[in-house]
């Protein structure tokens, strides 16, 4: 009996070569309505579907596959005598190969004003069962999901090389395939936010040299499902492939350069910022951020939210850092950071818009799952406690402070002013000793300078050392039951403090 091919693809790419290989290697071909066409005009000779089960495609293509003489043809046993016995009797020959690729419902998703009836229509129900027939049935049957695998499932072919765990291979890709397709259905129809079961769904961007140290095996995924400001839509112009650390710190990077929409720079070190600098130019923010802490940035990460132009690419090339990223170079800058061979340069629109989705942090057998921490602070957020009010300089020194320190590990301090951080304690297992941090790098800088504290003071020592040091004005969340004593020891020292209701823990 001659071997049978069962071919219906949505994305025709490569379809008919790969049919003309099958049919070269004695292949039958039944195939559905389009693909069929698009088979036979290319001259190979194919039967339609509705002739081998005698039933025509029905309900607008709901229905074309979905027949017991297809998915008896794939789940026959071949070792079984019953199964065979049964085939028999109803005349219907087993199926040797599935080529199906789906329709195309992410994509219609992301269609912009899509009417949700076509969304609806893009569900593939034929396509899939076939796939899962097929792919249980790996010990008889090849299941073929991907175009890209048809050049060499034709040579294996060729060379007898089929074998089952080749087929069990591609098996598995089409369970990987299906159940990602439903997942995306899934978070299309779910209106909980956190329903019984998460199912999520990354696609491989690439595998990665090593994790987070050496010995760690590590792959880079995204989401199928774009957003905004994410490396994974960075170009990357010039240096080395980006490495586990990179990604992790140039993320950081960007999550806070989406803070300021002023020409600013950031530089990041481990995942913490450990200079930011904001200007009406760029080249005075990036000098701000540099003076802030010229040691850390030694091998760090630089984000910039404006165009890297000759100037600022002059002050850049003279520190070794790993990144850049910006919305552009312009060619002179370029020419001027591509003298270092190893430096990663990576281009990327910056907009403001936040990440929406869930973060989620992975613990010992299982997830923690939680919306992204967006929430912004505004003047009307604010209350006054203190007897001295900051003024408008103030008041601006210690917002630009505080969208920096929710993005520093807690217990987190930042010292600023005049837009440049001047001090970043992070990390630390108490917040006076992050403060001490801050502090200490500030030096005499610390003297007129804001400081701002993601979560409140649990005591009043944390003020107490910043008053003695010079800080005129505080920003933190306030809500611990010692406020008092802070704010006592606030108008002990004329500095201003200000509660913005709101806490920034980042661990
Ligand atoms: N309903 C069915 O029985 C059915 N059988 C196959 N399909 C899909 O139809 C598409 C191919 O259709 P055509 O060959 O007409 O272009 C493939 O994406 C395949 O997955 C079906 N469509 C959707 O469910």
């Amino acid at each position: 009996m001659k071997k049978q091919a069962l071919i219906s693809v949505s994305d025709k790419t490569g379809i008919a070569d790969f049919a003309k290989g099958l049919a070269e290697q004695g292949y039958d071909i039944i195939s559905t309505g389009g693909t069929l066409r698009t088979i036979q005009e290319a001259g190979i000779e194919a039967a339609a579907v509705e002739d081998i089960t005698g039933f025509p495609e029905m309900l607008e293509g709901r229905v074309k596959t979905l027949h017991p003489v297809i998915h008896a043809g794939l789940l026959a046993k071949r070792d079984n005598d019953t199964h065979k016995q049964q085939l028999e009797e109803k005349n219907i020959n087993p199926i040797d190969i599935v080529v199906v690729n789906l329709y195309p419902f992410k994509q219609t998703l992301d269609q912009p004003n899509v009417r949700e009836e076509e969304i609806i229509e893009n569900i593939d129900i034929g396509g899939p069962t076939m796939l899962r027939a097929a792919a249980k049935s790996f010990r008889d049957v090849t299941p073929v999901v991907d175009p890209d695998d048809y050049d060499d499932i034709l040579q294996a072919i060729q060379n007898d090389e089929l074998d089952v765990t080749f087929r069990k291979k591609l098996a598995a890709k089409v369970f990987r395939h299906t159940a990602q397709y439903d997942a995306l259905i899934a978070g299309h129809f779910t209106e909980e936010t956190f329903p019984e079961n998460y199912t999520i769904t990354y696609e491989k961007v690439q595998t990665l040299r090593y994790g987070e140290n050496p010995h760690q095996e590590a792959a880079f995924y995204k989401t199928p499902i774009e957003s905004p400001m994410s490396l994974v839509s960075a170009k990357q112009r010039h240096g080395k492939e980006l490495s586990y650390n990179n990604i992790q710190d140039a993320n950081a990077a960007l999550s806070i350069i989406a803070e300021y929409d002023r020409p600013t720079a950031v530089a990041v070190k481990h995942m913490n910022p450990c200079g930011i600098g904001m200007a009406e130019d760029l080249k005075t923010a990036f000098s701000r951020a540099y003076d802030a802490d010229p040691v850390s940035i030694f091998g760090g990460i630089v984000a910039c939210n404006r165009t890297i132009e000759a100037d600022t690419a002059e002050q850049l090339s003279g520190i070794f850092l790993e990144i850049i990223i910006a919305p552009a170079f312009t060619d002179e800058a370029f020419t001027i950071l591509t003298k270092k061979k190893n430096i990663r340069l990576l281009e990327l629109k910056m907009d403001v818009a936040k990440e929406n989705s869930h973060k989620l942090m992975g613990v010992n057998g299982g997830v923690l799952i939680q919306d992204n921490d967006n929430k912004e602070t505004s003047r009307s957020d604010l209350s006054y406690p203190t007897e001295r009010k900051p003024t408008e300089r103030e008041l601006d020194d210690l917002l630009f402070a505080w969208k920096a320190v929710r993005h520093v590990k807690s217990n987190a301090i930042v010292l600023a002013n005049d837009m440049q951080t001047l001090g970043v304690g992070a990390g630390q297992m108490n917040r006076v000793g992050a403060a001490g941090i801050a502090l200490e790098q500030a030096g005499d800088k610390a003297n007129g300078a804001a400081l701002a504290s993601d979560a409140f003071f649990p005591m009043p020592d944390t003020v107490e050392i910043a008053a003695k040091a010079g800080v005129k004005a505080i920003i933190q969340p306030g809500g611990s039951k010692r406020d008092q004593d802070s704010i006592d020891m606030c108008n002990q020292y004329g500095v201003a403090m200000v509660y913005t209701g709101t806490r920034h823990f980042k661990h």
